[in-house]
């Protein structure tokens, strides 16, 4: 149901064309059964008008039914396009914070297992359709024929349907737990793509990784998949053997207590035999839809929890107009909870930066400096207190204007092969500049500001990054520990040349480090202690 309101939303216009299509499709097939008993029933004197009433059916059910199935296939790829396009920009617009809580591999299964599994089901909806619409145009018709026996059949169709209906309850169940699991799975995927170092050079935490937590995940996985498709092969085999019993009854029963004339009851058998198809049909694909309900719910679950707080992309002033004033934090605190209640609490904690001004935070491991960071790139929403742009507090519509003015490398920083958003008629001129001044000109080349490789060691990826930072050329640049990997030449060209440039150049400069031998170079320096500053 869930998934048919789905489509409705995409487009109801396009669903209910399909579904007229459908319905006629189904009509003509059941007429064309009807016309064909008409002729077997009078087949002494079968005149030429029931051959074209035969043939003008045959044509009718044929281009609804294509009709129909085409509009539905396209209905149901333009919704899964839809809502790829949605999910990803409804996971841009959440907040970063939000995001760390659901969880990478969350998401992740989402984006592929449940859009997949969404496709798939969709996929089959038209054949569906088709075959719903036939079942109906079929019972129709013999109730045309003899309404006391259709309602006899009609009790056993009910009795039928209820029993498969529990048991695809307990279907629909047993794909649910299968699919919780496999989010699990997708974070023991993770871990062996990126702990394959760790699990190679140790046997026995190999072994125990994969005999405890993974293969005991991928067999729960297992048994409910086999345990669900078992369900569905003894409902499948049963609805089977209740088409020979409706028959066996017609033909070997029915005669002994009632009157039915061998016409109707030949009509019967024909149309019965040929709805087997199609209800097997139905029935084969009920595990898919039930599968493609389960990854709607959970679509609709992140989708629900990531719009709770979008944040409002509303570019207020231009990024590049240089910062004349100044950014302040006032009494800002950041809060981290973990599962077990406790929590990590970063300040009250008062800042000012000015254009020209070269900042060092610095403190022990776990001290804070990276949430700082991230609260004052405006990554992270302060739990108290403001931020003052300008004397202004940077308000929720105000943010991702505000996160413009900085340019950033984290610790865990992400390079793209493509320089996205940088476009200048001299970019690769400029790029191939910094990268000689880099060292990297004979390891990366550029053209049409796509860099050629990223297959390089950490330190000449940060090289890379900071590259990028360069380009943008914002009002504000934050360097997150970016000289750790960096060789004691460089190190030197990063603290004496580069952030000595940038000041020079107005930037305000905010640099998280470890390197004690350079602290003298700061104009400000933040000292942190287990999210407390200490001076
Ligand atoms: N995503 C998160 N969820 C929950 N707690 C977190 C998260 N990120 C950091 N913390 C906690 O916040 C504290 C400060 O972490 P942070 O990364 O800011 O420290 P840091 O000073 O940058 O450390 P380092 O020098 O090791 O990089 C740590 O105790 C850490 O456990």
């Amino acid at each position: 149901m869930n998934l048919v309101i789905f489509l409705l939303r995409s487009s109801w216009k396009a669903l209910v064309a399909a579904l007229i299509a459908g319905g006629l499709s189904g009509a003509g097939s059941a007429l064309l059964i009807a016309s064909l008993n008409e002729a077997i029933d009078n087949s002494d004197k079968a005149s030429q008008l029931l051959l074209w009433g035969f043939i003008g059916l045959a044509l009718i059910t044929l281009v609804s039914g294509i009709i129909s199935q085409i509009l539905l296939a396209r209905l149901s790829q333009q919704a899964i396009f839809k809502m790829r396009l949605q999910l990803s920009h409804r996971i841009l617009a959440c907040p970063l914070r939000r995001l760390e809580e659901l969880g990478e591999n969350r998401i992740l299964a989402t984006l592929t297992d449940d859009i997949e599994a969404i496709s798939n089901t969709l996929f089959s909806l038209p054949l569906l359709f088709v075959n719903l619409a036939l079942v109906i145009g079929c019972m129709a018709y013999l109730a045309l024929i003899s309404k006391f026996i259709f309602l006899m059949i009609l009790v056993v169709i009910v009795v039928a349907i209820i029993i498969i209906q529990l048991m695809l309850n307990y279907v629909h169940k047993l794909i649910r737990l299968a699919r919780d699991r496999q989010d699990l799975l997708l974070r023991y995927f993770r871990s062996i793509i990126q702990g394959v170092k760790e699990l190679k050079l140790h046997t026995p935490r190999r072994m125990e990784f994969l005999e405890k937590d993974f293969e005991a995940t991928a067999a729960d996985c297992r048994d409910y998949e086999i345990r669900a498709e078992s369900i569905v092969a003894v409902t499948l085999n049963t609805s089977n053997l209740m088409f020979f019993g409706v028959m066996g009854f017609l033909v070997f029963v029915l005669p002994l207590y009632t009157s039915v004339t061998t016409i109707i009851l030949s009509s019967y058998v024909l149309t019965i035999t040929y709805l087997s198809r199609p209800i097997e049909g139905i029935i084969s694909m009920l595990p898919a839809i039930s599968r493609g309900s389960v990854a709607l719910k959970k679509i609709e679950e992140l989708g629900l929890s990531i719009a709770e707080k979008p944040e409002y992309p509303n570019v207020m002033r231009s990024s590049q107009s240089l910062l004349e004033d100044r950014i302040e934090m006032v009494q800002v605190t950041h809060i981290y909870w973990t599962e077990k209640d406790e929590q990590f609490t970063l300040g009250p904690i008062d800042l000012s930066f000015s254009p020209g001004e070269l900042i060092f935070i610095i403190g022990g491991n776990g001290s804070g400096k990276s949430t700082l960071a991230k609260l004052i790139v405006g990554l992270y929403e302060p739990n108290s207190g403001k931020i003052l742009w300008d004397g202004n507090n940077v308000s929720a519509t105000q943010r991702d204007a505000y996160r413009q003015l900085f340019s950033a490398v984290f610790a865990d920083f992400y390079l793209f092969e493509t320089l996205f958003g940088i476009s200048t008629e001299t970019l690769d001129d400029k790029v191939h500049g910094f990268l000689e001044q880099l060292q990297l000109d004979r390891k990366v080349k550029v053209s049409d500001g796509k860099l050629s490789t990223l297959d390089l060691s950490q330190g000449q990826r940060k090289r890379l990054a900071l590259l990028t930072a360069y380009l943008e050329d914002r009002p504000v640049y934050l360097f997150d520990e970016w000289s750790s990997d960096q060789d004691p030449f460089f190190r030197e060209i990063f603290y004496n040349q580069i952030l000595f440039e940038l000041k020079q150049r107005g930037k305000t400069v905010i640099v998280i480090s470890h390197d004690e031998r350079y602290f003298h170079l700061a104009d400000k320096l933040i000292e942190l202690d287990y999210g407390q500053r200490i001076s």
